[in-house]
């Protein structure tokens, strides 16, 4: 028994060996692709830079031949330079080995076309030939004979690489993931989508290394800043990431279902699908400020930055004068501020308050020497006739001032002086000119009819018998006293931020002569949308600067849409009137209380174009055993709703711990506890620790945590959205599910946070069992 055991443990270690020698064969095969790819970018970095100096010395000339010939150039240039001169961490990943297609036909990128095999590709015995070899990879490199040595992922040609499948293979016999740094290959991991099949490549059997890189890529320790997942796109996703933009792309699925990672890649994708059109801009909304940081990095490793603006919801209204909500609402005042009942009370406001600053009582001028005068009454009734209908109140200034000159030219007597119509109008306008060039008439303007900006009316909404005034029938007592409340405080929510620009819509903004910008040549150039980097702005800054001063998209991605409130869904859809739109969300995770509201302003906000729906159902973050945990919660939130397959299962089930003590002594305790679970999880894991905590106990549960470093942070429930950590703590569901109305979809969210480890610390509210686990985690 124990020679056999000796025997077969040699032959395993003899097997080992020669896989092991297998593997660095095949990694040395695609070293020296990587190396033929280098010296071809090299090659392509001189040719770059010649042409930027070239373009500089035309630009002297100043023909508009000359220019526009120097604006092609400088264009290509900058973006072969800017592009090349990123040293991606693996800027080729992947590899495709297909058998030859049905027709012989090549694509732009030199690749054959053909989805299908030939007849006769395979042989009568299953032995194949492989015909043709892709490499896939960050952008796309062509030989000198135009032959490709990299295909860009988002071309037709890689499409296989993700679409594949043993069920469906297409051509695709074998395909590589294949891992390097810098310009080193240090690994290869393949998966067969034709395991019947012997396959050869130049006379030799295709080899296999690894069990697939899916998994490799999911056990990897995160860290505080989302990953791409060029590498390993699923089938599912890739059907997302390629649909055409004509139509809204409408994405559900469960959490960690890919749908960040998903509108992330696919605003690559139709970058490089369309780059021309997507000049005017790809607008990506997050939810809040920690997940805009957690995914920016994204874009730049797909070799995309300028286009892409990933707003917060919460900063969105820029041009509402930079507001950037750093408060949090009770639920029932963001469910007041966020529904469409608001956008009545709005209007009403910034009508109201043009009587803010003690609007004066009476006009007096003097007019073809007579003293003229307007009273209270009559001045009521200009306004209420001036504000009729619904123009933006800043925009009916003028109206007003006609309308007053009508009356006081009604007063002055002088409108019987002529019976010739020419003479009359000459009188009127030189009647209209004195009195409105006239200090006291200028004054009285102003004060009568303010320019009001939304900073102002939302102040004014802070005075609660003003904003009783403004939102009678519409908002009750309790609301009103609570919303008055809220606007009392120093700085601003998210749906405060929504409602400012709200404002901004209603009120308007009056036409002033623009400011002109110091003239930029390079600002001449036509489509020139792309980042040069011969210009002094950093990359970074100018897509900031390009965001702030665009106010409408080209192609609008919502991310984590089911969190939209009414009035936020109006803001995001003005910056995307004529956008095409991809919106990503998951209901069952949905923070607001009103689904059907928020439904219809959505749909107000995509207009009519139709509509293609997809949708997501395996979960690549969550382990089996946590998976389940959650469920659990899923049932309670939203019965039937059905839960995405885990991919992989860890064998580590999830623990549960309770606080001991009573009264104040429970505080002390949790505190003890949380920090011991959090420092315990740190040493299980390699990458980051999250403790999410109910929102009013934010605050405390970052002191609970001091000095344990910066691999573990503390997060309010609502700010755990679309997050992810290697190990997390959820703290008392209870207090989680009882915040809002919302309560168990929030803490659906939280119990979804972690790659590896899940420990839930119950308090006295969860009424835990003997074994720790809260109430409404039991079966
Ligand atoms: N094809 C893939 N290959 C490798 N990793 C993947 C793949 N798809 C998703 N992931 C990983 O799974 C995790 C979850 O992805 P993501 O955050 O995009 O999910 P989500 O659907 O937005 O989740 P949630 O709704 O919970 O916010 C991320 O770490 C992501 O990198």
């Amino acid at each position: 028994m124990a020679a056999q055991a000796q025997q077969e443990t040699a032959l395993g270690s003899v097997q080992d060996t020669a896989q092991d020698s297998v593997r660095d064969r095949e990694i040395s095969v695609e070293q020296e692709h990587l190396d033929r790819v280098y010296q071809r970018l090299e090659e392509k970095i001189h040719e770059a830079e010649f042409l930027m100096n070239d373009a500089a010395k035309r630009g002297q000339v100043g023909t508009p031949g000359a220019l526009a010939e120097r604006d092609a150039q400088v264009f290509r240039a900058g973006v072969h330079l800017n592009r090349l001169n990123n040293e991606f961490e693996d800027f080729l990943f992947g590899r495709i080995d297909l058998l030859l297609g049905k027709d012989g036909k090549k694509g732009p990128d030199g690749a054959y076309t053909a989805v299908e095999p030939a007849e006769g590709a395979v042989r009568a015995d299953n032995t194949a030939d492989i015909a043709e070899t892709l490499h896939i990879g960050r952008i796309g490199v062509l030989d000198q004979d135009y032959a490709p040595l990299v295909i860009d992922w988002r071309a037709p040609a890689a499409a296989p690489f993700y679409r594949s499948t043993p069920v469906d293979p297409g051509r695709v016999v074998r395909r590589r993931v294949i891992r390097s740094k810098g310009r080193r290959v240090l690994g290869v991991e393949d998966d067969l989508m034709r395991p019947e099949l012997t396959a050869y490549l130049d006379g030799s059997r295709l080899p296999v290394i690894g069990d697939g890189a899916l998994m490799a890529a999911l056990g990897q320790a995160r860290s505080h800043t989302m990953r791409d997942i060029v590498a390993s796109i699923q089938a599912e996703q890739d059907l997302v990431i390629r649909a055409p933009a004509a139509s809204v792309t409408y994405v559900e699925g469960g959490p960690g279902t890919g749908k960040t990672a998903v509108a992330l890649h696919r605003a690559a994708y139709l970058l490089y699908q369309d780059r021309r059109r997507y000049a005017g801009g790809i607008l990506i909304v997050s939810p809040t400020p920690l997940l805009v940081a957690y995914t920016e990095g994204v874009l730049p490793s797909l070799g995309e930055e300028g286009q892409v603006a990933i707003r917060a919801i919460g900063s969105l209204a820029g041009d509402a004068g930079g507001a950037e909500a750093t408060l949090y609402d009770s639920p029932s005042v963001a469910r007041a501020k966020g529904s469409y009942r608001m956008l009545k009370v709005l209007r009403k406001a910034a009508r109201g308050a043009l009587e803010l600053n003690d609007s004066p009582a009476r006009l007096r001028v003097v007019a073809f020497g007579r003293r003229l005068e307007l009273e209270s009454g009559e001045l009521d009734r200009i306004r209420h006739a001036a504000l009729g209908g619904t123009a933006p109140v800043n925009l009916l200034r003028p109206r007003a001032r006609k309308l007053l000159l009508d009356a006081l030219w009604a007063q002055s007597g002088a409108a019987g002086r002529h019976t010739d119509p020419e003479l009359a109008a000459e009188l009127r306008s030189s009647f209209d000119e004195d009195v409105s060039s006239e200090d006291s008439f200028i004054e009285f303007l102003d004060a009568w009819w303010p320019e009001l900006t939304p900073r102002t009316v939302l102040g004014a909404m802070a005075d609660e018998r003003r904003l009783g005034r403004w939102a009678r029938r519409i908002l009750n007592p309790g609301e009103v006293r609570r919303t008055a409340r809220s606007l009392r405080r120093q700085g601003y929510s998210v749906h405060d931020v929504a409602m400012l620009d709200e404002l901004q819509a209603v009120l308007g903004t009056p036409a002033r002569p623009k400011k002109r910008r110091e003239l930029d040549p390079l600002d001449q150039l036509t489509g020139l949308e792309e980042l040069m980097p011969v210009r002094e702005e950093s990359q970074r800054e100018r897509a900031e600067r390009l965001a702030q001063e665009r106010v409408e998209y080209a192609h609008v991605i919502v991310d984590e849409a089911q969190d939209l409130t009414p009035m936020q869904w109006r803001m995001v859809g003005r910056r995307g009137r004529h956008a095409t739109w991809t919106v990503v969300g998951d209901p069952a995770q949905s923070s607001w209380s009103d689904p059907d509201e928020a439904a219809q302003a959505r749909d107000e906000a995509l207009g009519t174009r139709p509509r293609r729906r997809f949708e997501l159902t395996v979960n690549y973050r969550n382990p089996a055993e946590i998976a389940e945990l959650a469920a659990k919660v899923l049932a309670l939130a939203m019965p039937g709703s059905p839960s995405p397959t885990a991919v992989r299962s860890t064998g580590v089930q999830p623990r549960f711990v309770t606080a001991n003590g009573h009264g104040t002594a429970v505080r002390g305790s949790l505190a003890q506890t949380v920090r011991a679970e959090a420092d315990r999880l740190l040493g299980l894991v390699d990458g980051t620790v999250g403790v999410v905590v109910a929102m009013n106990r934010r605050d405390e549960a970052g002191r609970w945590l001091t000095g344990l470093g910066d691999r573990v942070v503390a997060l309010g429930s609502l700010e755990a959205k679309g997050l992810e950590y290697d190990a997390t703590v959820v703290v008392s569901p209870a207090e989680i599910a009882d915040e809002s109305p919302a309560g168990l979809r929030v803490l659906y969210v939280a119990l979804t946070r972690a790659t590896q480890q899940l420990t839930v610390v119950s308090a006295e509210r969860d009424e835990p069992d003997a074994n720790g686990v809260p109430d409404l985690l039991r079966d």
